[in-house]
């Protein structure tokens, strides 16, 4: 295997939980900046350096195209394989970025921090400063909100409030458990290292997704009548649920798929765009069957599952608009934002 040597890392603790390590730079990028840790929202400044596997980097892709700052806010797309100093950009001609002349992500950390800038690993979503070359922040929650907060002089007409004032209480309420439970509840239950850290997870993540489907039985959506920042969150790990995390982490009491309304409410925001448009399973299935080799030491990427995201969802039955009275959908995509070759034989 040329383009990878795999990822020998443990990824648990001595008591066989998985630790994630949170955000080295938390920077902000925000309208009015009043002080240090605060950059201006300025069009044509930054690089948004993504992994199209990632979800976490996933929801600021989903969310740069809903507020139509494709323009404002230049896109960089990693290999999804990364070797042994992590996110590198060897899609690209000579395997350099063309905006920020970097080889790896790395390089950006080190830019900010020449010292520590890596002490917490290598991580998207990245946004670089493009001038200095530095990175300005990996704080991934924070970075959906500001695009859709913080952007808004920038954003296309049409772009939906993801985060409305009124409903923060409980889009923060029901971000938190599926947080815990079900975007990184998978990576608990893949990583875990002792069967009763698994189990553990496992039914945390299973007692999630019941109540999320009894929550969603009767709502388009999970807060409001209109897509928000709670659905693009949930969205990125359901659309790696039945490729990725019911085999790989072992997340198989049942696939998505055999859900009634979750897998009809992920069909629904699949079909809506921005959210399918922006899911590439082939980066997706190759960065985590050939990277975590600890887990799949063969490098096999699996054919399927195949499933049918373009079925008829009928959720527009429940009433709601994913984009509210006075939003709209951003315009199609003219062609997939990374498509790969061959996996490497
Ligand atoms: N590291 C971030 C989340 C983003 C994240 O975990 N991204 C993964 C890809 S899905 C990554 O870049 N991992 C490499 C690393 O952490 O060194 C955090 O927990 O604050």
């Amino acid at each position: 295997m040329s383009t990878t040597a795999g990822n020998t890392k443990a990824y648990a603790d001595s008591s066989g939980s998985f630790k994630r390590r949170g955000p080295r730079f938390t920077d902000r990028i925000v309208a009015n900046p009043s002080g240090e840790g605060e950059w201006p929202a300025e069009p044509g400044r930054y690089r948004l350096v993504v992994s199209l596997a990632c979800p976490w980097a996933h929801r600021s892709v989903i969310v740069r195209r809903l507020m139509g700052l494709e323009d404002a806010i230049s896109l960089a797309i990693t290999d999804p394989l990364q070797d042994d100093r992590s996110w590198r950009f060897s899609l690209d001609e000579g395997g350099v970025d063309p905006v920020l002349g970097y080889t790896h992500l790395e390089q950006a950390y080190l830019a900010r921090d020449p010292e520590d800038g890596t002490e917490n690993g290598v991580s998207v979503p990245a946004i670089v400063d493009v001038a200095s070359g530095a990175l300005v922040t990996n704080d991934y929650p924070q970075i959906t909100v500001d695009l859709g907060q913080e952007w808004r002089a920038h954003q296309r007409a049409g772009a939906p409030d993801l985060y409305p004032e009124h409903l923060r209480a409980e889009i923060d309420e029901v971000n938190e458990g599926v947080f815990h439970d079900v975007n990184n509840g998978v990576y608990k239950a893949g990583f875990a290292t002792k069967q009763t850290r698994y189990e553990e997870a496992y039914a945390a993540l299973f007692a999630r997704l019941d109540a999320l489907e009894e929550r969603l039985e009767s709502r388009r959506y999970l807060v409001g009548d209109h897509i928000t920042e709670a659905d693009v969150r949930l969205f990125t790990t359901l659309a790696r649920f039945d490729a990725v995390y019911q085999g790989h982490f072992k997340c198989n009491r049942q696939k998505l798929a055999e859900f009634g309304a979750l897998w009809a409410y992920a069909r629904d925001l699949y079909q809506t765009p921005g959210f399918g448009d922006t899911v590439d399973l082939d980066h997706i299935k190759r960065h985590y069957y050939q990277v975590q080799t600890t887990i799949n030491p063969t490098q096999i990427v699996p054919l399927g599952p195949l499933t049918a995201w373009d079925t008829p969802h009928h959720r527009e039955e429940l009433g709601g608009s994913p984009f509210g009275p006075e939003g709209t959908a951003p315009a199609p995509l003219e062609h997939p934002l990374r498509p790969l070759g061959p996996i490497d034989m």
